[in-house]
């Protein structure tokens, strides 16, 4: 990793830098977002030209559960270091590195005759920028390069084609996958940056694929690029009790004792025909999602976040019975369990060979299960009207760590425990 250069600083170096990382963030203006209050207090100190923080340290890693903010990166990549040592050192890395970035605070000076230590992309001083960085393991780590073949998690494993999927393996499946998200975009490429270059000769791209969230239009959910609502109904993350039904992965007997706390992450990177989709009539398009395209409203009511009433409606001549929300969470008894943490981004990816708008939706969902969640509900959803404007191109099956929780732990460790 960083010792195979000579310009970048050793790790042992980085953590020296990391003293004066702390110090400088607790000069900067940075308001630490409690999870549950954060979307109003990033919203509120972005206004104000400060930054929003959110801990680094804990049970599980904080991307998880922070609210979706307005710029992403996600890099799959392929680790290059060898063996478990090499893998050892290279998690450890990120974690010193995302640990730094997340706290913000002034780089290591390197003296004038070396290369700076920081791209400078933010400035003298890293701000926070409401920045998280989260790290998933794919399955191919398991594969016995590493020596975790017998630690794997046990629903792990690379994504199936599903029948209309138009899949470019090239954009699938990955060793790791890197989350980063912040409030703005230059503190997402200033973080990938750093993270790229301190980790260089451990780990390869495979893929990337960079997102946007829409701010409220006018109020509410943000929109994606079919011009609705994407959110509404999903899972309260601030309900811990939910949370542990839900999302947070549980070691015992199914799965090895190390994923306490980490989570299945879902990835699907789904283009858009949106030339098609907009010469489709409103009522049409509404139909497809089971809402109202305006206020985000279910077809059965009036306002964005009230539930459908489907026990009044069981022909479906309010929302269809194929109606994306109503295939998707039908809200039958038994299905309650299927549900799962959605985490949703735009992406333009510029135009395709032909001269057509590349855009479409990065969607992520947190499973605890992702066999009983996001398959199951994803194989339900292969016949729905929507597939005719949509066409899923890539994406993974990944496990998000737990969280590393104090200075002294490193995201991964637990896998070699
Ligand atoms: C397998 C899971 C899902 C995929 C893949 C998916 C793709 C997808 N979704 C939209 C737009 C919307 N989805 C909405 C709701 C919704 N979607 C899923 C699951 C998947 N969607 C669920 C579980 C739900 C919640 C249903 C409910 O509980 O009522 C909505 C409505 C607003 C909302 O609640 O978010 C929209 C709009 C697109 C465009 C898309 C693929 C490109
Ligand atoms: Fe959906």
């Amino acid at each position: 990793m960083n010792e195979q250069s000579s310009n970048a600083p050793s790790r042992r170096g980085f953590l020296i830098g990391m003293a004066g990382a702390a110090a400088g963030a607790a000069t900067t203006a940075a308001v630490t977002a409690g999870l549950g209050a954060a979307a109003p207090a990033a919203a509120a100190a972005h206004a104000a030209g400060t930054a929003a923080r959110y801990e680094f340290h804990g049970a599980h890693q904080a991307g998880v559960l922070a609210p979706v903010r307005r710029s992403t990166s996600l890099l799959a990549l392929d680790v290059t270091a060898q063996g478990a040592a090499g893998l050892t050192e290279l998690l450890q890395t990120i974690t010193d590195t995302a640990r730094f970035l997340t706290t913000g605070g002034a780089p290591r000076e390197l003296g004038i005759t070396a290369p700076p230590s920081d791209s400078g992309v933010l400035g003298p001083e890293v701000t926070a920028g409401g920045l998280t960085v989260t790290l998933a393991v794919g399955a191919s780590l398991f594969d016995g390069r590493f020596g975790l073949a017998s630690v794997k998690p046990s629903k792990l494993r690379p994504m199936e084609d599903f029948p209309n999927d138009a899949l470019d393996r090239a954009i699938c499946d990955g060793d790791l996958l890197l989350q980063f998200e912040a409030d703005d975009n230059d503190v997402v490429i200033h973080g990938v940056r750093e993270v790229l270059r301190a980790t260089r000769a451990g780990m390869q791209l495979r893929w990337r694929r960079d997102g946007f969230s829409s701010p409220p239009r006018p109020s509410g959910t943000p929109r994606n690029l079919m011009g609705f609502k994407d959110g509404t109904a999903n899972i309260d993350r601030t309900d811990a009790k939910l949370m542990d039904q839900l999302v947070w992965a549980h070691g015992g007997q199914a799965e090895p004792a190390w994923v306490e706390g980490g989570s299945y992450l879902a990835v699907r990177v789904i283009r858009m025909l949106v030339e098609f989709w907009d010469r489709v009539g409103i009522e049409e398009q509404q139909q497809m999602f089971g809402r109202y395209k305006g206020s985000g409203a279910p077809l059965t009511g009036s306002s964005e976040f009230e539930d459908p009433h489907y026990e009044r409606d069981p022909n479906g001549d309010s929302i269809p019975l194929s109606a994306h929300i109503r295939v998707a969470n039908p809200r039958t008894p038994g299905t309650e369990n299927q549900r799962m943490l959605r985490r949703a981004f735009n992406y333009d990816g510029g135009i395709d060979a032909n001269g057509n708008l590349d855009q479409g939706l990065i969607f992520t969902a947190f499973n605890q299960d992702i066999e009983r969640q996001f398959v199951t509900v994803q194989k339900r959803l292969i016949d729905e009207p929507l597939v005719d404007y949509i066409s899923p191109v890539g994406g993974g099956y990944y496990f998000a760590l737990p969280g590393a929780r104090d200075a002294s732990d490193w995201l991964g460790k637990g896998m070699f425990a």
